[in-house]
């Protein structure tokens, strides 16, 4: 097995290989029909304005008074914790609890005067709602944690808190919402055989992505520098980047879940999710209800 140094300096991770395993299992992918709803909401916004009136959508659409809600990383969580800080202290919503996703939410909303509670496994969550880097059309699989972590937060945790709610909104723009997302998935690796599950996952996927492992300063690199992030777990974090379009989001899953030293990643599959996407002419708010059965 080639190490993912060399295999750099020749430049055959760019190269582009028609026989890898995910081309193979592209092949054999099938897809049963979903049920999608959807419910155009006209306006005219800049981008901004459009994420900010998805964020309060979501808030004034799904979050009623005396529900515990997951709090989202990112910037649409960020005015959605805004709005619904808005909505508790003018009364339209009253006995609110947060469990913040990350340590940036949990700030936000401390700001915003939101009453928080740490996650447990026992929590019961009613909604949450969260960024995502992209959402996979038609399935809903969804990529998360591309952003820098922070001292102690976990995407395990995070992950934990969208999986047990008992409903999931994501907040997106129209550009994250497609079929073939390409860029990096994030995965948590052990951190002592690193090396061996990034040469494994390499191979998986040579010649469609690129694996990075990320620093905790500096430049990233495929060796992560001298300073290799180390999460609040003790995991090294992998940056496993596609360089071609990812054909199903739920096949990669699969292949990283059985990669020895694999933690956890950044692909996460939940139904029944709901998507508010904004764009300049109005949300798109998509409903997914039944899981896909792949044959
Ligand atoms: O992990 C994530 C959501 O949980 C995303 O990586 C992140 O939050 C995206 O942030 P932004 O929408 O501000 O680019």
């Amino acid at each position: 097995m080639a190490s993912i140094a060399s295999l750099l300096s020749t430049g055959l991770l760019l190269n582009s290989s028609p026989t890898s395993p995910l081309d193979r299992r592209r092949r054999r992918k099938r897809i049963s029909p979903t049920f999608v709803r959807m419910m155009p909401i006209r306006s005219c916004l800049d981008d901004t304005s459009s994420l900010l009136q998805a964020a309060q959508y979501t808030v004034d659409t799904y979050v009623k008074s005396g529900m515990v809600v997951g709090l989202g990383s990112g910037h649409a969580s960020g005015m959605a914790i805004q709005h619904l800080g808005r909505q508790l202290r003018n009364g339209n919503l009253k006995d609110v609890v947060g469990i913040p996703t990350s340590v940036a939410s949990a700030s936000e909303a401390a700001k915003a005067g939101i009453p928080l509670d740490t996650y447990q496994d026992s929590s019961q969550i009613d909604i949450a709602f969260d960024d995502a880097d992209g959402v996979e059309e038609g399935t809903f699989v969804a990529i998360i944690g591309r952003r820098k972590l922070q001292s102690e937060e976990s995407i395990i945790q995070e992950k934990s808190i969208l999986n047990n709610a008992n409903k999931l909104v994501f907040i997106i723009e129209e550009n994250q919402y497609k079929g073939g997302l390409e860029g990096s998935i994030p995965v948590l690796i052990q951190s002592l055989n690193w090396l061996a599950a990034a040469e494994e996952i390499d191979d998986m996927f040579l010649g469609d992505a690129e694996v990075w492992r990320r620093p905790a300063i500096g430049q990233a690199g495929p060796l992560g520098g001298d300073f290799p992030l180390v999460t609040g777990e003790g995991h090294n974090v992998l940056d496993v980047i596609f360089t071609s379009p990812i054909p199903s989001l739920a096949e990669v899953a699969k292949i990283l879940d059985n990669v020895d030293g694999v933690v956890d990643h950044g692909v996460i599959s939940k139904t029944p999710c709901t998507v508010v996407i904004a764009s300049p002419n109005g949300l798109n708010v998509l409903d997914k209800l039944t899981a896909d059965v792949v044959g």
